[in-house]
């Protein structure tokens, strides 16, 4: 029922860390195959396409969903649907950032010091273009296919292009001096698609999975036992999400609750509920951390 446009290249890896994550594995025969199989009911075609031509293939209804960068969204002006957003990049957990840079010796240290006329590279022309006209200054916008900072001296002042680590501007003896724009993956719908009763219930257990898939690691779950004398000072220490899992095998008087909390908070609760008398704190990694949005 649904078809489904997986990036290839730089959003490739993590895409596919994540479907399988969220039980979703995409099955191909090697990794030069561009067409792949997800045993999902009611996906019935998957295939791998350049982040910058998803947002258009979507929007055509050549695929009814599609993972790609939010940087394409915007540079193609597709209409499509933006069902769900992953802030990772190729190689870190972060959003990457659509900058504008010059020669690090360039005295700019903001767009408002470029002349007018700067040539501007990029791989992105109507967002350059939309982010100078924005700016009040004229830039020559030169399309840049790729290794766009190699257009500087000879074809450029200055680019427009991704930046992630920051490991390619350095090298090049580039500068940062504007961030236009902080970009993720994006999930997106063709507006038809997800108009369609059918066609968005599958769309929105797709999301659903894949949030819950990327939420999960982020969080864990705690196992906590107390005494029933302890049981209102740790129960008060447990986080927001929590439940009274049972008592001790043999013994009554001992309390069993478990609680989910972002993994950043564990150090500080494992301290205060072993303050608060807890006999012992067990912590599990989640895999998947699916809820309704409003639990009855
Ligand atoms: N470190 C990074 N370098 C390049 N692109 C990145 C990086 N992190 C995230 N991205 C995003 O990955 C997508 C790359 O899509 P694009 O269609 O431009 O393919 P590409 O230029 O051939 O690059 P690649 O084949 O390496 O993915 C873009 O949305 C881009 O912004
Ligand atoms: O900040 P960084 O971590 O260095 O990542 C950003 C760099 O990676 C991309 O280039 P890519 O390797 O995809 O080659 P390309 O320039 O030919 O597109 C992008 O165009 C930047 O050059």
């Amino acid at each position: 029922m649904i078809s489904l446009a997986l990036p290839k290249g730089s959003l490739e890896r993590r895409a596919l860390q994540l479907f399988a994550a969220a039980g979703l594995d995409v099955r191909r025969s090697s990794e030069r195959s561009y067409r792949g199989t997800i045993d999902y009911a009611g996906m019935t075609r998957v295939a791998f396409y350049k982040p910058r031509e998803i947002p258009l293939v979507v929007e055509s209804g050549s695929f009814d969903l599609g993972l790609t960068g939010a940087d394409w969204v915007e540079e193609t002006g597709a209409k499509v649907e933006v069902v769900e957003s992953f802030d990772y990049s190729r190689n870190t957990e972060k959003p990457w950032r659509l900058v504008l840079a010059v020669p690090a010796d360039h005295l700019a240290t903001g767009v408002g010091d470029l002349d007018d006329g700067v040539r501007v590279a990029t791989e992105y022309p109507n967002i350059g273009r939309r982010f100078f006209q924005t700016a009040g200054r004229r830039a020559e916008v030169i399309v840049s296919y790729g290794a766009t900072e190699a257009k500087i001296p000879e074809l450029a002042d200055a680019l427009v292009d991704v930046v992630e680590t920051g490991h390619s501007l350095r090298q090049n003896n580039l500068r940062i001096i504007e961030t236009i724009r902080t970009c993720g993956a994006q999930l997106v719908a063709n507006p038809a698609a997800y108009a369609d009763k059918g066609k968005r219930g599958v769309i929105r257990n797709v999301a659903r999975l894949l949030q819950a898939a990327w939420v999960g690691p982020a969080h864990v779950l705690l196992t906590v036992r107390t005494s029933a004398e302890h049981l209102t000072e740790v129960a008060r220490a447990m986080p927001g999400q929590s439940w009274r899992a049972g008592t001790g095998l043999t013994d009554e008087n001992i309390v069993v609750l478990q609680g989910v909390l972002p993994r950043r908070d564990l150090p500080q609760t494992v301290d205060v509920l072993l303050s608060a008398g807890a006999l012992d704190v067990t912590e599990s990694g989640i895999g998947i951390l699916a809820s309704n949005p409003s639990p009855a």
